[in-house]
């Protein structure tokens, strides 16, 4: 899993248009979300075996800047080993649902092209990225 994270003031983003035929069905279009970290999350092939590792980063990084609000956002753009649309929208509901233990979660449409304007606050943790990875094999 490839993860750009960026802490905001604010997103805002619109569904503009689908990019697959079965794009998520969505009521409503436009949000905006203010004082949040935004998880954008290119889902690679077999993720769905490190979920609670993916939790375990992303709840740090939310620790470490402060933020209470967690938006996940379908990103295809970070990575050439790109799970399935069908293996990614299962791995962004599942951690949706684990990371809503413990933050106000909400997670942006999936298939769809979107607008979206975005604040970052532009402190020193403001900006990072992470590559997850499932934990080292013990050597036998
Ligand atoms: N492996 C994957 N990881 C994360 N998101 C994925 C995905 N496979 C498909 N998507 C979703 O479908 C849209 C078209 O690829 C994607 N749309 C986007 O990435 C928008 N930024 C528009 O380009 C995304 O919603």
């Amino acid at each position: 899993m490839r993860v750009l994270f960026i802490h905001a003031d604010y997103i805002e983003y619109e569904a503009k248009s689908k990019a697959m035929k079965d794009a998520e069905e969505i009521i409503e279009k436009k949000e905006r979300y203010e004082e949040c970290l935004v998880p954008f999350i290119s889902v690679e092939e077999g993720d769905s075996s490190i979920l609670d590792r993916a939790v375990v980063e992303i709840e740090d990084v939310a620790k470490k800047v402060g933020a209470e609000r967690i938006v996940l956002y379908p990103y295809a753009h970070l990575s050439n080993k790109l799970a399935s649309p069908g293996e990614a929208m299962k791995v962004l509901k599942e951690l949706e649902k684990m990371l809503s233990e413990k933050y106000e979660v909400h997670r942006a449409p999936f298939g769809w092209y979107k607008s979206f304007v975005i604040s970052c606050k532009g402190h020193p943790l403001s900006e990072l990225s992470k590559e997850i990875r499932g934990e080292a094999k013990e050597e036998e």
